[in-house]
């Protein structure tokens, strides 16, 4: 008999990526679906219900009671209100979630089977009910670069983001679109002109940009149509001293550190075991691909050749891009990774500051691979235990 799935969440950006995907793999024939709304208990479930047509009160215990497996994509309010209460019930099925609240937990795992299999099959065998997305940035690197972690490579890291308005969620990417669109209404008549002056062009929008409204800004909080913002997510350096690691670091910069390591098993958090992952995430004007710069500091020196062979035999998603400027252009950038599962890794050369430091670059679509892929992925891990 097919295992009862609650879907909460599956009407949101992420649970409709996650839908797609479900419907593209033929995900739903193996499952009874069971779908739930936060807003519209009663309504009509989509087009995938079976057997359960209507939609169920995403807040009644008893109703989630009766699935083997939940996977959520609501979000961390809605896991943090009915996770504890659910397990507190007694409930002890699967809970695969697209939040953070639970990632940190002792007892859950940070899924992305392609990089960490053997921690999810560990965690399997002992009992493991807690399956958490990674947050889109690391999972998106681990697909590209897990293969130098796996290798035992990797003495430290060094990450810059670019990270797309999509991170924020739907709002967002609508905000900026709109910027977009303000500030190019701002000058278009002089756009149309060739004779017009460039920087009386230049003047006029950053004019607007500095004049855009609250409700212009209201989900970012400044602009970020051609501009970028160096902080996402919360201040957690907050009562630290300056001098030591942690002080002035955004919530999206510590999760680099903490889930790489936890991803891969390996020591959690800014202790000795763990292997150091620091540096500066921004956001920039992309729509749902987060790019990176990646500095490693290698445990010893491999010719580029065998990096880049190890990194393309990792996985069947990523892809090595030569590190060309016409490949580089074509290949490594959001509008080329939008929409696919492919995760490029390019501009891999070694640096100035030694033979055991390597730069790379790497882009991954965040709602695939950086928010419904893992999910759906360790959903099937479970549905063939
Ligand atoms: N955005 C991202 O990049 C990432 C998000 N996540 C996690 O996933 C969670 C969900 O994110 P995201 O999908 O962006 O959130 P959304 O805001 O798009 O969707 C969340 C829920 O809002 C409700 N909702 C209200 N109005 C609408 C509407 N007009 N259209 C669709 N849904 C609506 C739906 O619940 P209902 O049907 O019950 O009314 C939906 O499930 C996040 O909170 C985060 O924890 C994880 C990784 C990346
Ligand atoms: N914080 C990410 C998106 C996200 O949802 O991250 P997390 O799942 O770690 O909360 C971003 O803004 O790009």
């Amino acid at each position: 008999m097919s295992k009862l799935v609650g879907l909460v969440g599956w009407r949101g950006m992420v649970g409709s990526v996650l839908m797609d995907r479900m419907v593209q793999e033929k995900d739903f024939d193996l499952i009874e679906p069971l779908f739930f709304s936060t807003s519209n208990a009663g309504g009509k479930a989509p087009a995938q219900a079976k057997n359960e047509t209507t939609l169920q009160d995403a807040f009644n215990i008893d109703a989630l009671k009766r699935c083997d497996i939940i996977l959520t994509a609501q979000g961390g309010d809605y896991t943090n209100e009915v996770y504890p209460k659910l397990r507190a019930a007694g409930w002890n099925g699967h809970w695969i979630d697209a939040a953070s609240s639970l990632r940190m937990e002792k007892n859950a795992v940070i899924v992305l089977d392609p990089v960490n299999m053997p921690v999810i099959q560990n965690a399997l065998a002992n009992g493991g009910k807690d399956w958490i997305g990674g947050n889109c940035t690391v999972s998106c690197m681990l697909m590209g670069v897990g293969a130098l972690y796996k290798a035992g490579l990797v003495e430290w890291m060094s990450t810059q983001t670019y990270q797309a308005a999509s991170g924020g969620g739907a709002q967002h990417m609508r905000e900026l679109l709109t910027q977009y669109g303000t500030l190019n209404a701002e000058v278009a008549d002089l756009l149309h002109d060739p004779k017009s002056a460039i920087l009386e062009i230049d003047r006029k929008v950053i004019a607007k940009q500095r004049s855009l409204t609250a409700a212009e800004t209201a989900n970012f909080g400044v602009p970020l149509g051609g501009s970028l913002i160096p902080w996402i997510d919360k201040d957690l350096g907050i009562g630290k001293s300056q001098d030591e690691p942690g002080w002035g670091t955004s919530k999206e910069e510590w999760k680099g550190m903490a889930e790489t390591n936890k991803i891969l098993g390996m020591g959690e958090g800014f202790n000795s075991a763990a292997i150091p992952v620091d540096g500066f995430c921004v956001r920039v004007g992309a729509m749902r691909c987060h790019s990176q710069a990646l500095t490693f500091k290698l445990r010893k020196n491999v010719p580029v050749a065998d990096i880049e062979a190890m990194i393309a035999a990792d996985n069947q998603w990523v892809k090595v891009v030569p590190n060309t400027r016409e490949a580089t252009i074509q290949d490594l950038t959001p509008v080329a990774v939008t929409g696919t599962m492919t995760i490029p890794v390019g501009r891999i050369r070694k640096l100035a500051m030694g033979p055991e430091y390597v730069g790379a670059f790497t882009v991954g679509d965040q709602l695939l691979w950086g928010a419904a892929e893992p999910l759906r992925r360790m959903l099937c891990i479970l549905l063939s235990a």
